[in-house]
């Protein structure tokens, strides 16, 4: 069996070499020509894949993508050529989330905001949209949340629309799949028209996809004068982002918001998972057997903790601030894709455990673990 498994993936040779010959590509080149033996094909978000790609490609059985957005597939194409496919659902979820809050709590920093006090919106309530209404009401956050296909599905859904959350929000974080049409389409959800709507000092957060912020809109925004709390790690035309809307951006990173090393090994081991069950074979690999020991992996706590020891936890673990000196620094000269492809690895909250007397709840509701 041959399978072609993008060169960021991590653990493909130790994942998929039971079942035969492991080939690695660079995401942005595969050819057609490429995969004319392929049995697998792993991609991530950056390969296109569509009939034009696999017009050779005659014995493919499986397509795996180890990402949340399906975006980028073709999935009619597969079905009609009886080709299997699957994402991986949730597998980053709790990395987006950590960036997320990482951001807001620097927004917090910067702007001497108290969260509490300020009115989040979440667009998109799905894997990474529940993940953040635990993790702000366990901060004792105000939410809103607009989710129309929830709303439509879920009669207890406490469903706000979108054009009574953009009036409202402190805070606005998108977390929608890209959609061009249809009545949910997501493209432009911010455009020139809703950003004259958001409170002027609304901050708007994108770590979803890029185009569902209008980024020349944006631009004309911030040219013009009015400046808002910009937090944007996905960009429309990746990887050749509109460069002069970088200085008016709080938080500016290079699509890595998911890149946790648990995120991206989770990713290779759901798509591990479904191919066994494709072929019969039992799952005999796991994450846990690869991924490397946490620089830190427990911490003590004897006193009473409140936010800003939380904020200094989460900076132990995460500190966005990293990935955005990090973007600023080598954009021009290494490019969008360079920075993603050279990502210095991060862990998760899970890695570490919290241990101490009468610690809250809540902390451990922001995903550190348990004793
Ligand atoms: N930056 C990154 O590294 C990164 C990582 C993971 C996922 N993502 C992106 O984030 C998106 C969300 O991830 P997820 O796991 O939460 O997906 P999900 O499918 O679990 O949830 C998406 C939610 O959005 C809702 N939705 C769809 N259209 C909407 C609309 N017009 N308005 C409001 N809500 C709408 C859906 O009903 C669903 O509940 C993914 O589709 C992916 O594109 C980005
Ligand atoms: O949809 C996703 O899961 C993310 O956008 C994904 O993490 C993107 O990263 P890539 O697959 O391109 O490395």
């Amino acid at each position: 069996m041959k399978i072609y498994a993008d060169e960021n993936m991590p653990y493909a040779q130790q994942f998929f070499a039971d079942f035969g010959e492991v080939r690695l590509f660079a995401g942005r080149e595969l050819t057609a020509e490429q995969l004319s033996d392929a049995d697998v094909l792993l991609v991530r978000s950056i390969t296109q894949v569509s009939a034009a790609l696999l017009t050779q490609a005659k014995q493919l059985r499986f397509v795996g993508t180890a990402t949340i957005g399906t975006d980028h597939i073709d999935q009619a194409y597969l079905a009609e050529h009886s080709v299997a496919f699957s994402s991986a659902p949730g597998c980053n979820a709790r990395a987006v989330v950590e960036y997320i809050v990482s951001a807001l709590f620097t927004l917090a920093e910067r702007y001497q905001w108290q969260l509490r006090d300020k009115v989040i919106g979440i667009v998109g309530v799905g894997n990474i949209g529940r993940r953040l209404v635990d993790v702000f009401s366990a901060l004792g956050c105000q939410l809103l949340l607009c989710d129309p296909l929830r709303a439509e599905t879920e009669p207890d859904f406490p469903h706000c629309p979108f054009e009574q959350l953009v009036q409202q929000a402190d805070v606005l974080s998108f977390h929608v799949p890209q959609c061009q049409q249809g009545p949910y389409a997501t493209r432009h959800l911010i455009n020139q028209q809703t950003l004259v709507q958001l409170k002027p000092d609304c901050a708007l957060l994108n770590a979803c996809r890029g185009n569902v912020f209008d980024n020349q809109a944006l631009l004309n925004e911030a040219q013009a004068g009015r400046l808002r709390p910009l937090v944007l790690d996905v960009w429309e035309q990746e990887p050749d982002i509109l460069l002069p809307l970088l200085p008016y951006v709080d938080i500016a990173t290079a699509h890595i918001a998911g890149h946790s090393v648990e995120g991206k090994a989770r990713g290779t081991e759901m798509l591990y998972q479904q191919l066994c069950q494709l072929l019969g074979e039992p799952v005999v690999h796991s994450i846990d057997a690869f991924c490397p020991p946490a620089a830190v992996s427990a911490i003590e706590i004897h006193r009473d903790f409140g936010l800003p020891d939380v904020q200094n936890l989460f900076k132990l673990v995460y500190d966005v601030r990293r990935d955005d000196a990090l973007l600023r620094h080598y954009i021009e000269t290494q490019g969008f894709d360079w920075l993603r492809k050279h990502y210095p690895p991060r862990r998760e909250c899970s890695t570490v455990r919290v241990l101490g007397d009468q610690l809250p709840d809540w902390l451990y509701d922001l995903g550190f673990s348990r004793p």
